[in-house]
């Protein structure tokens, strides 16, 4: 349904935001990209829907060539942007009601299919609330609404769930869900690696302009190193632990001040459960935690886990305390 090969995006300032991007999203399936800030997500998004030319490469969504034919692109792709839908002055029902119309539903199916959206998604406080008076987590689930309200073949969600209370999140999954059962291939971005693994059906690694990895989150899992992770939290600042020589990892360590994550096989789970019970017997530690490997642990190796301003977030709030490594 959404073929890319190939394709290059460069600025006019130089960047070269996509770098040879591969990928390909068939009927009926959840995609979800993962990259960090500046990978070039939003770009490639925005090339797909014909609002940025590529440099070079192919892209074909249902058939049609975006480059070729913008304006039946923008039929055949639905867009949910990054930013905010701008609400001033509109409800969440205006606005979903009005894309359904200017996407081709008539009057009745229209205010049907909004009614329902509305309900699904939980919104029906706020249904008649204008814009500035809607917080973001609403305004958000309200411009799901007006790209889900007649999409197209494709959909593309630039961080769906963004701001989105965890209850609502569920809602919203589930809606994602039902827009691949009706047959429409879901492009989604997020940030939310958890979530993502949970959630998608396959997902696509991005860094620096490339695919890095993809394949589903069980493909993905078993390229991290071991299949366990002992967590350490130690009980001072920057007083971690030195590993015993008798602890066999599969991996460096990825630590930051307080925390240590290090992978291991599971046949040496026992003998790291004993070393990190005596370092909490000693006081060395507060907690310690024995885990199967993530989809989490593979980003960070992917993308690298630096814990500066532009690195990789995992799980919202989390940024200033990923493991590094
Ligand atoms: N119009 C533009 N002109 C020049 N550079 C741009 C432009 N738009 C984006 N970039 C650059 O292209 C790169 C990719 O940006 P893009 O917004 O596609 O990344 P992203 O993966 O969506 O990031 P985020 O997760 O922060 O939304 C970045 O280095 C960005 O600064």
């Amino acid at each position: 349904m959404l073929t890319i090969r190939d394709l290059v995006k460069r600025y006019r300032d130089g960047t070269r935001a996509n770098d040879g991007i591969s990928l390909s999203v068939e009927a009926g399936e959840v995609v979800g990209l993962l990259g960090h800030n500046g990978a070039g997500k939003t770009t490639l998004i925005n090339q797909v829907a014909g609002l940025v030319v590529p440099t070079s490469g192919t892209i074909r969504v249902d058939g049609c060539d975006p480059v070729a034919e913008p304006a039946r692109a923008r039929r055949v792709v639905s867009v949910m942007p990054q930013g905010h839908a701008p609400l001033t002055g509109v409800t969440p029902r205006q606005a979903i009601r009005t894309m359904a119309r200017i996407r081709g539903l008539d009057k009745r199916a229209a205010a049907e299919r909004t009614g329902e959206l509305i309900d699904a998604l939980d919104l029906g406080t706020w249904a008649d609330t204008t814009g500035e008076r809607l917080s973001g987590g609403i305004r958000r689930l309200t411009a799901y609404g007006m790209a889900a309200a007649e999409p197209g073949r494709v959909a593309m969600l630039d961080e769906p769930t963004n701001d989105v209370d965890p209850v609502r999140r569920r809602l919203l999954w589930r809606q994602i869900r039902a827009l691949a059962d009706r047959g429409h291939a879901v492009l989604l971005v997020t940030h939310n690696v958890v979530e993502a693994e949970r959630s998608v059906d396959r997902i696509v690694v991005m860094g620096a302009g490339k695919v890095l990895a993809e394949g589903t989150a069980a493909q993905l899992r078993s390229r991290a190193p071991g299949d366990l992770r002992l967590e350490l939290t130690a009980a001072v600042p920057d007083r971690l632990p030195e590993l015993p020589a008798r602890l066999p990892v599969e991996g460096p360590p990825l630590v930051t001040s307080r925390r240590m994550a290090v992978p291991i096989a599971s046949g040496a789970a026992s003998t790291a459960l004993a070393w990190a019970q005596e370092l909490r017997d000693a006081g060395q530690i507060d907690e310690f935690a024995l885990v199967p490997v993530g989809l989490e642990d593979v980003y960070l190796q992917l993308v690298g886990g630096e814990d500066t301003p532009g690195g990789p977030g995992t799980e919202e709030g989390e940024k200033g305390d990923s493991l590094v490594a």
